[in-house]
């Protein structure tokens, strides 16, 4: 275990253009890939005032009249796309205590009757009603542009800090216009002295890289190491929390480590906590068993290094060997979101919900 991890380190991405520097950044971020899973970026490339207009205008969203919420609920969606009210959403069996909105980059759906079943996760947004939120829209996806471009130029670094040529994993991405990635903005509610503190429970990331903004100052967050312990990862103003989704760890092979973690809901009397995680994706048909990445012995060693970790306490991802990643996916969102799967997907539901909703209450 003599890599094991008691904090998250901080990754600073500007040296990422300096051609001096550049080697110190890769070798921090091969570390942070195969022994944390999770690391903050400073320094990145999304401007502060499209950060901040975001955060200015996430009260405002959870305080719309409960009408106007429900009038784009997630269950109206095929793509998992929308409001979910508290108590909408499970990890591992159990109510998360969270509020969110599920809004994704523009993306015109792709499945057609007959098409695999799997293309139509991706597909429009539910935006609020303009008039009650001015702007918020054009906000938002001017955020979500600025993320997915870090994203793509992160995925490039990672490949050259795993020894591979910066273009390596381009292969795992569609053309812009059949892709979509996934934002979505979070409340947690302070503990009401009467429900447990899952604001989300321990869980993996599904697909490649999670870009997490933590939008207000509370802790909450915190990330499994490899004996098992739970570690804080607290806001750092200015920074993203970068992390590694299942995806990602399978084609690398378990190089990158896709690390459990999980939010605790914020202290009784507390202000609400608020985040905006970036899911970036890849393409839905990408049949990761079938990539063959070769990776230089020298690095294939630091993951041996590194040895297994504990058994962690989150809900596994395991169909990647054998499904197309889109399939994947769409399992993860059934499970997480019974109600959009039995009004969506009715096969599916029944399989994973043979006895109904009853079932996940
Ligand atoms: O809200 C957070 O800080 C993390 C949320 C998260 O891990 C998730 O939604 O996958
Ligand atoms: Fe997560």
């Amino acid at each position: 275990m003599a890599a094991n991890f008691s904090s998250v380190p901080v990754l600073d991405f500007a040296l990422a253009d300096d051609q001096v520097r550049k080697p110190e950044l890769i070798d921090q971020l091969r570390h942070a890939l195969i022994n944390v899973g999770f690391l903050y970026l400073k320094n990145h490339t999304v401007p502060q005032h499209v950060v901040d207009d975001l955060i200015g205008y996430i009260p405002r969203l959870f305080d719309l009249p409960q009408e106007a919420k429900d009038k784009i609920r997630m269950a109206n969606s095929p793509h998992f796309l929308g409001y979910s009210k508290l108590g909408a959403e499970f990890t591992k069996g159990k109510t998360d205590y969270r509020e969110q909105f599920d809004l994704a980059t523009p993306h015109e759906t792709k499945w057609r009757p007959g098409a695999p079943e799997y293309l139509r996760l991706w597909g429009p947004s539910q935006w609020p009603d303009e008039q009650l939120i001015p702007g918020f829209r054009h906000t938002m996806e001017t955020y979500l542009a600025h993320v997915q471009q870090l994203s793509y130029r992160f995925i490039s670094l990672l490949a050259e800090a795993f020894g591979l040529a910066s273009d390596a994993l381009d292969s795992f991405y569609d053309a812009d216009e059949f892709m979509q990635h996934r934002g979505k903005i979070v409340k947690y509610p302070a503990n009401d002295g009467s429900i447990a503190d899952q604001g989300v429970g321990p869980h993996y990331d599904a697909g490649f890289l999670t870009f997490l903004l933590q939008a207000s100052p509370h802790p909450g967050l915190q990330v499994q190491n490899l004996s098992g312990e739970w570690i804080d990862a607290p806001p750092i103003p200015g920074t993203f929390v970068v992390n590694i989704g299942k995806a990602l760890e399978f084609v690398t092979r378990g190089l990158a480590r896709a690390t459990s973690h999980r939010v605790l809901s914020p202290p009784v009397g507390s202000t609400p906590r608020y985040s905006v995680p970036f899911f970036q994706n890849i393409s839905l048909h990408a049949r990761l068993a079938d990539s063959v990445l070769d990776f230089p012995t020298d690095i294939l060693k630091l993951k041996a290094l590194r040895g297994d970790p504990a058994t962690t306490d989150s809900v596994n991802l395991s169909e990647f060997d054998r499904e197309p990643s889109g399939k994947v996916n769409l399992i993860g969102r059934v499970k997480s979101h019974p109600d959009v799967a039995e009004r969506h997907y009715p096969d599916l539901f029944k399989q994973y919900f043979p006895s109904g909703l009853a079932e996940t209450r």
